[in-house]
């Protein structure tokens, strides 16, 4: 029986502090941002995200999310100016759901929950490689967008056409092509922090650049998401709903915002 992480009564955000010490650090991640208290920062910068759909190669069910993965090895699909300093590059996306439309994002919004979270996971080019910024102060940079539901949103689509192929976990099929700017919304207005990943190992090394501006998604279009599985294929099957960890304490951090 695996002991791996996950969102389960047994394995799930409750019990990661014993496997992953970073769960009792002093900047995880995700938290209730409190727009009033978001202060308006001047100095930051327009976001300026350049992303090649060349550079998107498969889509993959990892057990805990579905992932598209991008290759990384140039800078065709990058993340620059926002709050960062130098060149990030775009590795992957994934997203979190609930198992209804009432929760489901790991970041709040004044106590607020949306059904849905797409996360855009960039890695800083001072350092080689992902695994290398993974656990740098400086290291990784992810773009947060809320999905709140609405009109179907055919860009999603595209993507969620090839969860059909990756239902159970470890299941991978090739997608390329895809164009992972048309995820975003029009605003790149954003409220930005210093965290963590919000999986294990829950590492302190990202900062992150939260959208303010929502992009749609349909309940039909929430039900294909819910339609993947935790396991494995010929295991019993366990839905893949509520893999959002909850907000964790700010501990005195800054949440700054782009936008007054
Ligand atoms: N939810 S998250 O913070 O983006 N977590 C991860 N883990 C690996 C890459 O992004
Ligand atoms: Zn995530």
């Amino acid at each position: 029986m695996s002991n791996a992480w996950g969102y389960g009564p047994t394995n799930g955000p409750d019990t990661w502090m014993e496997r992953f010490p970073n769960a009792k650090g002093l900047r995880q991640s995700p938290i209730n941002i409190v727009t009033k208290e978001a202060q308006f920062d001047p100095s930051l910068k327009p976001l300026k995200v350049k992303y090649d759909p060349y550079n998107s190669r498969d889509i993959l069910n990892n057990g805990q999310s579905f992932q598209v993965d991008f290759v990384d090895d140039t800078d065709s699909s990058t993340l620059t100016g926002g709050p960062i300093c130098g060149t990030y590059r775009l590795n992957q996306f994934h997203f979190h759901w609930g198992a209804s439309d009432d929760r489901g994002s790991e970041h709040n919004v004044d106590g607020a929950q949306f059904p849905c979270e797409l996360h855009l996971v960039h890695w800083n080019t001072k350092y080689s490689s992902f695994r290398e910024a993974a656990d740098k102060d400086d290291g990784l940079a992810v773009i947060g967008v809320f999905l709140k539901i609405g009109a179907p949103n055919p860009q999603l689509q595209k993507v969620l056409d090839a969860l059909d192929l990756v239902k159970t976990k470890g299941k991978q099929t090739t997608f390329s092509n895809f164009d992972a700017k048309t995820l975003l919304p029009h605003s790149l207005d954003y409220w930005t922090y210093e965290g963590s990943l919000t999986t294990p190992p829950l590492l302190e090394s990202v900062t992150w650049i939260v959208l303010r501006e929502v992009i749609s998604v349909s309940s039909v279009q929430m039900a294909k998401f819910r339609s993947l599985f935790f396991t494995g294929e010929g295991e019993p099957q366990i839905s893949m709903v509520d893999n959002y960890r909850p907000p964790q304490l700010l501990q005195g951090r800054q949440v700054r915002a782009s936008f007054q």
